[in-house]
């Protein structure tokens, strides 16, 4: 079995319980109170931009020339959905800024940043895969079984569904398999802790949009 499936075993009571949170429920029935989603966009907006620089540190510390590239346009992509949010998912959802970074996304993007920074480069490219691949499988989780077609949140969805996004992910996978492959397994496990770090965090983005957490509430 390939790292890739190995890892996802890991994490499967992970994903099953961000299926079933109220976030991802109320999202894909579109009745999540506004307010929530205006808090989840505004810390995404900090949460892309620092993913961004993590994706362009590792593309600069990547050992092969095809894998820096790749990451490299990672890093755009996230530069480019950030812009999104900004230039029109803010005005649609009635957010005017995104407010001070959180709790959860202080930790998220703190373990990002110093992974990229200081940890082997085939771990940071661990780190940052939850990112790409949840947000695939919940897209499409979201996507095959809505209940309404007047979901407000449906063009934001629509960001994560589909072929184009399918590849990026594709991608990915394939670098951190190929990178996996001359790792020893002490590596390989350090790869996967990583990656299961990243995955709660993940539960903890949404879950503290949900709550509202916030250093003082
Ligand atoms: C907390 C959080 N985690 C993951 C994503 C998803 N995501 C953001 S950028 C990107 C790839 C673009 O290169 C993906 C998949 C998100 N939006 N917010």
């Amino acid at each position: 079995m390939n790292w890739t499936d190995k890892t996802w075993e890991e994490i499967k009571p992970i994903y099953q319980k961000i299926i079933e949170m109220p976030f991802i429920k109320e999202l894909k029935n579109g009745t999540l109170p506004l307010q929530k989603f205006q808090f989840y966009m505004g810390q995404d907006s900090f949460y892309l931009e620092n993913f961004a620089r993590s994706l362009a540190l590792i593309s600069a510390r990547a050992q092969n020339i095809d894998h820096a590239l790749q990451f490299i346009r990672f890093a755009e992509g996230a530069i480019v959905v950030e812009k999104a949010l900004h230039d029109s998912y803010f005005q649609e959802y009635g957010l005017d800024n995104r407010g001070n970074i959180e709790p959860t996304t202080h930790h998220y993007i703190s373990f990002l940043k110093s992974t990229a920074a200081l940890d082997q480069v085939e771990i940071a490219m661990a780190a940052v895969l939850p990112c790409f691949w949840i947000y695939q499988e919940v897209g499409n989780y979201i996507y095959n079984n809505k209940v309404d077609k007047n979901n407000p949140y449906q063009n934001w969805i629509n960001t994560y569904a589909g072929d184009e996004f399918e590849e990026l992910v594709t991608k990915a996978k394939n670098i951190c398999n190929l990178v996996a492959e001359n790792c020893t397994q002490a590596q390989q496990q350090k790869m996967t802790q990583a990656f299961v770090t990243a995955s709660h965090l993940e539960f903890m983005f949404w879950d503290s949009a949900y709550n509202f957490n916030r250093w003082s509430n």
